[in-house]
């Protein structure tokens, strides 16, 4: 991951970093004002076939600002689907199959995910079917999917029996992050984005987590200079981890502390009740419990992981109607999961990620039964 000399001397703001995987490497370009601005869009743009995927609620805020950005002549297609985590799934992408087949598109056509990281997902993971494979670009709109969903190439749907069960490992051409966007994003949604932020520092960077802890009011006051330098940060992490282990052989695994726990809520509530960040707030609370009941933690370390959290407004407890047994039937379908042992991803110390298929049952089913509900 480096710094691209793609970045033009006019934008003092922008920031462009890359993901790196040979012919599949991409830019990130993180600044103010990118919607609608033609010299970031145009140039990842695999052919003249361009179709703009987005929900009810983006695209009046954000549709006509991005098309702006694209040439006049091209006639780009839109397509404006429902909005919620209860959409993703199959027959929305079958949605966006049909409008392109319907299009006439060729392999030679583009998507672009306006929107957060359900659009995003569903989007790649069309791109990745559709005709065996099409170029796709994201434009991230919430702090969710600019700091995490949109780098990385993990696309794909929720099954009713587990989340994300159906999906295709499928690289974008680009990521245009226009952090403007932040500005119309209700409060609930950037705590949800915030909980990937912090997943970034307690998994690989201690001193990103201590700037956390210290400026985390700014973040919730949107302070832009900060909101850019967090988006960066994380970024950068991610593109770090993924250039290493694309398909998740092993060390990208570490970006799913707290997921375990975290899907097993959201699938069990039927998604879209808790927010994706939501879930994966309480799941790496509890993942950072069993780390200190296995003898990583400390106290203290605990109490810093529930004190950043909660200044952050994200759940410190789980969902009421949520029993023991439910929490491990669904942890059994976990993808990490090889054979019949659980794969866990704990914290031997905060900025210190591991994944561990060892912790005893009995240790995970009393964390299971003594952690708060709410
Ligand atoms: N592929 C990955 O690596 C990856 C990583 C993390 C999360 N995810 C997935 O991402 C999804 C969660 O993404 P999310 O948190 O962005 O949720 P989301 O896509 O549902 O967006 C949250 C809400 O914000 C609205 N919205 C989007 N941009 C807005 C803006 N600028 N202003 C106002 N409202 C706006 C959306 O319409 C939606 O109502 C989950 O499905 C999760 O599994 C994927
Ligand atoms: O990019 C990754 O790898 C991640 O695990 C990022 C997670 O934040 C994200 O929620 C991802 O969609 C989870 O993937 P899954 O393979 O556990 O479904
Ligand atoms: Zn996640």
């Amino acid at each position: 991951m480096t710094q691209s000399p793609e970045v033009p001397p006019s934008h003092d703001a922008l920031r462009t970093l890359r993901v790196a995987l040979g012919e599949r490497s991409y830019p990130i370009h993180i600044g103010p004002g990118l919607l609608g601005d033609p010299q970031w869009l145009t140039h990842h743009l695999a052919g003249r076939q361009v179709m703009v995927v987005t929900n009810e609620t983006v695209a009046p805020l954000y549709l006509e600002a991005l098309k702006r950005g694209l040439p006049d002549d091209l006639g780009v297609r839109e397509l404006v689907l429902p909005d919620g985590e209860a959409t993703k799934n199959l027959a929305s992408v079958e949605r966006i199959w049909d409008e392109l087949l319907a299009a006439g598109f060729n392999r030679r056509c583009t998507l672009i995910a306006l929107g957060g990281g359900v659009i995003g997902d569903m989007v790649g993971y069309a791109a990745a079917s559709y005709q065996r494979g099409v170029a796709f670009i994201q434009v991230p709109t919430t702090l969710l999917a600019q700091v995490d969903s949109s780098v990385g190439g993990k696309t794909g749907v929720n099954h009713p029996r587990g989340k994300n069960m159906i999906g295709a490992f499928w690289q974008p051409r680009a990521v245009l992050i226009d952090t403007d966007t932040l500005v119309s994003l209700p409060p609930r949604e950037l705590s949800a984005g915030l909980a990937e932020v912090i997943k970034y520092g307690l998994i690989r960077d201690a001193d990103f987590l201590s700037w956390l802890e210290e400026r985390m009011p700014a973040l919730r006051h949107l302070d832009a200079a900060v909101l850019t330098s967090a988006i960066e940060r994380s970024c950068s992490l991610k593109a770090e981890i993924v250039a290493e282990d694309e398909t998740e052989q092993g060390v990208r695994a570490l970006l799913n502390l707290g997921h375990t726990f975290g899907h097993a809520i959201e699938t069990h509530q039927g998604y879209g009740h808790w927010l994706h960040g939501e879930a994966v707030g309480a799941g790496m609370l509890m993942a950072a419990e069993l780390s200190h009941r296995l003898g990583w933690l400390t106290e203290a370390d605990v109490a810093r992981v529930r004190a950043i959290l909660e200044a952050a407004s994200l759940p410190l407890a789980a969902p009421a109607d949520m029993k023991a047994e439910d929490f491990l039937a669904l942890m059994r379908l976990d993808k990490k999961n090889l054979d019949t042992r659980l794969r866990l991803i704990l914290l031997r110390r905060l900025g210190d990620a591991c994944i561990h298929d060892e912790t005893p049952p009995e240790v995970l089913s009393e964390l299971l039964e003594g952690f708060p509900r709410r």
